[in-house]
């Protein structure tokens, strides 16, 4: 039971315990508030770092609940979305979000499409990773985590690059297998020309198994440093510029070692903002088509030189490096095959060494002799393979093995008449066959030398011809000048003299035209290399042309005897008989010597007085040895003003006429006159025809003197007629020029008819010479002549070039014998065979003979034996005047001055 004062104290001890009660609920909801605020300070504190922490990552970071409102979000939330981080608030909705981003360019669709999507991600189980294309053209990938209570959290990262890489990942996995079937070289390199993507084919040649070990290589990883050098700055500058590269043929050495000619082409790779970020590059290897480009701009380079002449050794070095720079290994040599057919001599080996060339130079061909010296002795190609053990290079192992050649191909170069003109070998340094290249090269190789060799042979031949004389192989006249010259300036310099001495065979026409020219020229042979012998190898003996010689003495003593020592010993030489099947040829020589310094400083002036002392052993009756002296060329000036005399001599009447009478060998009586001009000059006396005659020739004035003498020679034999004497012919001397006066015949005529003479009684003596000039023209004078009545006769018979055939269409009455054959008959038989085939052709051809110059009595008798018709000569008569003609006529008629 409850009592009152328990009720009482009850009571207060209920109030005690409120009390308390409420003391222990205050202390209670301190200790409470007290916990909570330093929960809530540390959960501040917590956000804090939460928020610092979410705002230092580099993905943005958003937080949303289920009512879609902005929960939090960091810093690069708002960069990526370009929204300044002030407007994006806690509370925000997403809606709100979506139309600042729209406002900014950084939404990936409407607003309307994004809501919408990103409530159905929301509302999958899972998070949901996508990425989203925004409109500035970035791309942010997005992972959508689901929150338990309806909420998210999403992170956004900007992937734009890494999604370029995948792009270029992606696009390079897929195009690898397509490229890796170009046979070309294909690549892409970044801004800092470091390998991208790289086919198979440039990674196998830079000896990479796999086109991915060359991604991130350089140029310096493939090539040497200067090559990777000029890649890298020309690519630096495409990529600078901005222009492709197109075709430019590089040279690279590739992995193997191997040479190659590429021909590039390098574009820049450009960005959506047309930026550059790398290039791509192919290159196609052209390395045979740029050797057979340098094979055939070598080719014609070659040929080239050896259509303008370039030095043999030269073109023929050219042509082997040509061929070495087609191939490896392989060291070409020319060898030519020396003027006695017989030794091999270098003619150009660039790449062999250089000591081995010398010890093959001048070997022996033979059927033994290496592959070279073989191959000219077999005339075909000898492929060596092994020279180590190849039995025909058994002589020749030592020789080679320092230098390690091993095989050697060679072949004849050969002419296109196929005479062996060398051998074209390669040598190589391994063991082996040529191949097809190989043997296509060495075909155009022999093909291209043998032309040049050709070429320089002929070149040789042409320039030996205009230099020499070609039937006595002796330099010419174009060499004369240039030795001469040499010879001189040697002689100037060192004190000495040079000796110039002019020859001419006496007399050798008449070998020539009697016993034929084969005969003429075995005997200019034979004495042009008696001179050859009789003088040192620096003189040089000239043939002039004809029987014409210059020797000039190189480095003589000043001292005429020794000079006159040698001209003797050519003189001596010189006359030695030569000896032509039965017969003994003889002939002389007139020889002029003009000595330098003495006798003329100049080339020409030593030539034109040792002419001048010629002329003046020519005049001292032929076979002697002159010293020129100045007198000799007073000639000159005496013929210019003998040529003012002759000019007035005809108005002067200083010509007169001598006659010779001719005399028949039978009967011994005068049948003929020849008229012989004079010119008897008031002070320089009695001038001979021989001087005059040629000056009037030249000068024209032989026309009118010639007509003087016709006239005249006409007049007088009319008027020994007409005194009585027996009637003759008298002999008129027609000159060449006289004869090729279109008025000729009219002259004739004129003068017969003047003279009353008849022209049985004129004959005209016509040289063998003037009638051979023009033998036509000749011909159709001599019928109009002989249809006149006058009669014709060869003078000078033997010294020209009659033929048999022309002689016997010739209108003539007489051959008359030169006198050089009748000089000496009688010790000469060159001379007795000359006069007898005169006499013989005469009787032949029905013509009478005459022989001129007949001096003695054994003449005579040989004439006389070899019934030779007529003669002339001092041993009858020389020249008389008018009056002694009439005399000796007169004394005729008595019985006192016939020959028997
Ligand atoms: N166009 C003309 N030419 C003429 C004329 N008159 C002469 N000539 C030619 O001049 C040359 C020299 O003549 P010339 O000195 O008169 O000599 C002649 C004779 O004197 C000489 N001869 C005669 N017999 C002998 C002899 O026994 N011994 C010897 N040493 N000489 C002799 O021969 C000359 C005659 O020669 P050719 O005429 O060949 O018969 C001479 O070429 C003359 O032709 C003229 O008017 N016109």
């Amino acid at each position: 039971m409850v009592t009152k004062s328990s009720k009482r104290s009850a009571e207060a001890a209920d109030q005690a315990g409120i009390t308390a009660l409420s003391k222990l609920a205050v202390a209670a909801y301190e200790d409470l508030e007290r916990e909570l605020k330093a929960t809530i300070a540390t959960l501040e504190a917590q956000a804090r770092r939460f928020e610092t922490a979410i705002d230092n990552i580099s993905q943005g970071i958003c937080f949303f609940d289920v009512a879609e409102r902005l929960i939090l979000c960091n810093r690069r939330y708002a960069e990526i979305y370009g929204i300044s981080p002030g407007k994006l608030q806690a509370g925000m909705t997403l809606a709100d979000i979506i139309e600042h981003r729209v406002a900014a360019g950084t939404s990936a669709m409407e607003s309307e499409a994004y809501l919408a999507f990103a409530r159905s991600i929301n509302s999958s189980n899972g998070s949901t990773n996508w990425t989203a294309e925004l409109n500035d053209g970035r791309t942010i990938q997005i992972i959508h985590q689901p929150m338990p209570d309806g909420g998210w959290i999403a992170t956004h990262e900007d992937i734009t690059e890494l999604a370029a890489s995948r792009v270029m990942v992606s696009e390079r996995v897929s195009l690898q297998a397509l490229i890796d079937w170009v046979p070309d070289y294909l690549w892409v390199k970044d801004t800092e020309s470091r390998f991208v993507v790289v086919n198979k084919a440039l990674a196998t040649d830079h000896g990479r198994h796999d086109p991915s070990e060359m991604i991130g290589l350089s140029d310096f990883d493939l090539h040497a440093p200067e090559l990777a050098r000029q890649f890298r700055a020309s690519e630096q500058a495409l990529l600078r510029g901005g222009q492709p590269m197109i075709d430019k043929e590089e040279f690279i050495v590739d992995a193997s070692g191997a040479g190659k000619w590429m021909s590039s082409t390098k574009v820049p790779l450009r960005n959506a903002e047309n930026g550059v970020f790398g290039l791509v590059g192919i290159a196609h290897d052209i390395t045979q088509r740029k050797l057979a480009d340098d094979l055939r701009s070598g080719q014609a380079h070659i040929l080239e030189m050896i259509a303008t002449s370039a030095p043999l050794e030269e073109v023929l070095e050219r042509l082997v490096r040509l061929i070495e720079s087609q191939l490896s290994d392989i060291f070409g040599s020319v060898l030519l095959l020396d003027a006695d057919g017989a030794h091999l001599r270098h003619g150009a080996a660039p790449s062999l060494a250089k000591d081995y060339t010398d010890a093959i130079d001048g070997i022996r061909i033979g059927p033994k002799v290496g592959s070279c010296g073989t191959a000219a002795y077999r005339r075909e190609p000898v492929i060596v393979i092994d020279i180590v053990s190849d039995p025909l290079w058994e002589d020749f192992r030592d020789l080679v093995r320092p230098y390690g050649y091993r095989s050697c191909w060679s072949t004849p170069i050969l002419s296109h008449t196929g005479v062996v003109l060398g051998v074209f070998a390669m040598y190589s340094k391994t063991v082996r066959e040529p191949t097809k290249a190989e043997s296509n090269l060495i075909d155009f190789t022999t093909r291209i030398a043998g032309i040049a060799i050709e070429r320089k042979l002929a070149e040789d031949r042409i320039h030996f011809m205009a230099n020499h004389d070609t039937l006595t192989g002796l330099p010419n006249r174009a060499l004369l000048g240039d030795r001469l010259s040499q010879a001189i300036l040697y002689a100037q310099r060192y004190g000495r003299w040079v000796s110039v001495v002019f020859i001419d065979l006496d007399n050798f026409k008449l070998v020539n035209d009697t016993l034929g020219h084969n005969a003429g020229d075995l005997l200019l042979k034979a004495v042009a290399s008696r001179m050859v012998e009789c003088v040192r190898a620096t003189d040089t003996v000239v043939r002039l042309g004809g029987d014409e010689f210059v020797v000039v003495l190189f480095d003589q003593e000043p001292n005429a005897e020794l000079v006159a020592e040698t001209l003797q010993k050519i003189r001596a030489a010189v006359a030695e008989p030569v000896h032509l099947g039965k017969h003994h040829l003889r002939t002389t020589a007139s020889i002029g010597v003009a000595n330098y310094p003495d006798d003329g400083a100049t080339a020409d002036a030593l030539l034109a007085n040792a002419d001048a002392a010629m002329y003046r052993a020519k005049e001292l009756g032929r076979d002697n040895v002159q010293f020129y002296a100045p007198e000799f060329n007073s000639s000159g000036h005496e013929r210019f003003l003998l040529q003012e005399e002759l000019r007035n001599a005809l108005a002067r009447g200083e010509f007169t006429l001598l006659y010779q009478p001719q005399v028949d060998l039978r009967s011994g009586h005068v049948f003929a006159v020849e008229a012989l001009i004079r010119w008897k000059h008031p002070s320089l006396g009695l001038i001979s025809p021989i001087k005059f005659i040629p000056l009037a020739e030249e000068t024209g004035l032989i026309v009118p003197i010639g007509d003087w003498v016709l006239h005249e020679a006409c007049r007088q034999n009319k008027a020994w007629q007409d005194d009585g004497l027996p009637p003759m012919v008298v002999c008129v001397n027609v000159s060449a020029r006289q004869f090729k006066e279109s008025n000729l015949i009219n002259r004739v005529v004129n003068a017969l008819k003047d003279c009353d003479l008849e022209a049985k009684y004129l004959e005209l003596e016509l040289t063998e010479s003037l009638i051979m000039q023009n033998v036509d023209m000749a011909v159709s004078t001599m019928n109009a002549l002989q249809s006149l009545g006058v009669q014709i006769s060869i003078d000078d018979f033997g010294t020209g070039y009659s033929s048999l055939s022309a002689l016997k269409t010739f209108p003539v009455a007489r051959l008359k014998i030169d006198k050089s054959f009748i000089n000496d008959l009688v010790t000469d038989e060159n001379d007795q065979a000359v006069a007898s085939a005169v006499i013989s052709l005469g009787q032949k051809l029905n013509l009478r003979v005459i022989a001129e110059g007949v001096e003695t009595n054994d003449q005579v008798a040989f004439l006389r034996k070899n019934n030779c018709d007529e003669m002339q000569g001092y041993h009858f008569s020389k020249p008389v005047s008018a009056q002694g003609i009439a005399k000796l006529l007169n004394k005729e008629q008595g019985g006192h001055t016939s020959m028997e």
